[in-house]
């Protein structure tokens, strides 16, 4: 990962120089084009600095947080040198007061028993305390100075451990309880296939359809859009629409995805991930889209990019090789890339699943993918949800513990 200070230089001939925030290019730098161009001048979140405020008036500073634990070069090419913990960075401060605000919080899978660790055993795991960080993201939004009017619960809210010890209703029960209070959006992800279902989650409180978009990709597809503020469109995708997770062995969609994962797999433990690199996404505990899904995907956005909306993506698996370890990536990525591709309103991707977070600004499209950090391996002392502050031009998310802050620009094509 880079982060500090530091010179890479890309495949096409260009370089930039200056500091880099986790990944992304922040603060101050040069960029030097193939051509002989150069810009000098304030990164944020990847862009050149200007670029982004052609549509201010006044600015004020923000100050971004960053995190100081990472500090790595990237293959032989990154200079590392000292990290850099906060930096000042100018922003459009026209809307002082946020269109909208929302919470997100994802990978909680609470389960009332000890502490464990993952299959590799690297990261430790907080069962019966991830229910606690649950109140504190709840106590802290409940307490912002502009309330979120959703939370987009992004997948995995009860552990598979509780299907084993017969206690999935009432471990789903106990979260759904502490979330009584909100308007929550709840994506699926595999731990929900674990304990129930696919039928049994679709007449549950853990679909939350709203009223009148029930049947809108097929009634066993859990997919849906809703639009909390107007020129604003949350999309919620089914990442196990092609999955062996949550089907009948005996049923068609299941022999279906086990010769899709057969295909790329020949493990006898179908979890075991198959060869390096991007092949490793196909393992069972991941999913796909159908085309089902992904024609209607396209059709949503064929209409919100009519519309010029600002349209933000929520799925429990990560779509870009960027924002993620491939192990946790959707099966059929690419697809589902091309299609978020050709459609000018998406601004954010924002997945959970790879539990220690991730983020990609895709240049090409301006579109933020944002893998964010999972509440189950986060310590007691610590934190893992944010709360999303909506402007004409901008999403400021303000983590909390291990999330960290982050904004990001809609790109020039969204703004209306
Ligand atoms: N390399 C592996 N080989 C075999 N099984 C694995 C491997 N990695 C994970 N699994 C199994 O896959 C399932 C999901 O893995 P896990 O890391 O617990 O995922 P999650 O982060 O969704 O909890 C678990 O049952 C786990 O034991």
């Amino acid at each position: 990962m880079k982060h500090g200070q530091g010179t890479l230089y890309y495949p096409d001939g260009s370089k930039f120089e200056g500091t880099w925030v986790k990944d992304v290019r922040e603060g101050h730098g040069v960029y030097a084009y193939p051509n002989g161009d150069m810009y000098e001048g304030e990164w944020l979140n990847h862009m050149r600095y200007p670029r982004m405020l052609t549509h201010a008036h006044t600015l004020f500073t923000l100050t971004v947080k960053s995190h100081d634990h990472f500090s790595s070069c990237c293959g032989n090419k990154f200079v590392k040198t000292p990290i850099v913990r906060r930096q000042t960075v100018m922003v459009d401060a026209r809307p002082q007061q946020p269109l909208f605000a929302f919470g997100v919080i994802a990978d909680i899978q609470y389960a009332d028993i000890d502490d464990g660790y993952n299959f590799q055993r690297t990261n430790r795991r907080y069962y019966r305390s991830s229910i606690e960080l649950l109140r504190n993201a709840l106590d802290s939004w409940s307490k912002a100075a502009v309330r979120p009017g959703f939370i987009l619960q992004l997948g995995d809210l009860i552990d598979g451990h509780n299907k084993l010890l017969a206690a999935s209703d009432r471990a789903v029960d106990a979260v759904l309880k502490e979330l009584c209070s909100v308007d929550a959006h709840h994506v699926w992800g595999n731990h929900e296939f674990y304990n129930f279902s696919r039928d049994w989650l679709l007449r549950s409180k853990l679909n939350s359809t709203p009223q009148g978009s029930q049947k809108e990709v097929g009634s066993n597809v859990y997919a849906y859009h809703f639009s909390p503020y107007p020129g604003f469109t949350f999309i919620v995708l089914d990442a196990y629409d092609v999955a062996l997770l949550g089907r009948e062995e005996s049923s068609p969609g299941y022999r279906e995805a086990l010769t899709l994962l057969r295909r790329f797999n020949k493990n006898d433990n179908l979890n075991c991930p198959p060869g390096v690199g991007l092949l490793q996404r196909f393992v069972m505990f991941n999913g796909g889209f159908s085309k089902k899904q992904l024609s209607w995907l396209d059709s949503v956005l064929t209409s919100t990019d009519e519309r010029h909306e600002k349209v933000t993506i929520a799925c429990h698996l990560p779509v870009h090789p960027n924002s993620t370890d491939p192990l946790c990536l959707l099966w059929n990525f690419d697809e589902v890339l091309a299609v978020i591709r050709s459609h000018s309103s998406v601004v954010c991707f924002m997945a959970g699943h790879d539990h220690d977070g991730g983020y990609y600004f895709d240049e090409d499209t301006g579109i933020h993918h944002v893998t964010f950090e999972g509440v189950i391996e986060t310590p007691p002392d610590s934190n893992a949800f944010a709360i999303v502050s909506v402007y004409e031009d901008r999403m400021e998310l303000k983590g909390s513990g291990r999330v960290a802050d982050r904004v990001f620009f809609f790109p020039q094509s969204c703004r209306s």
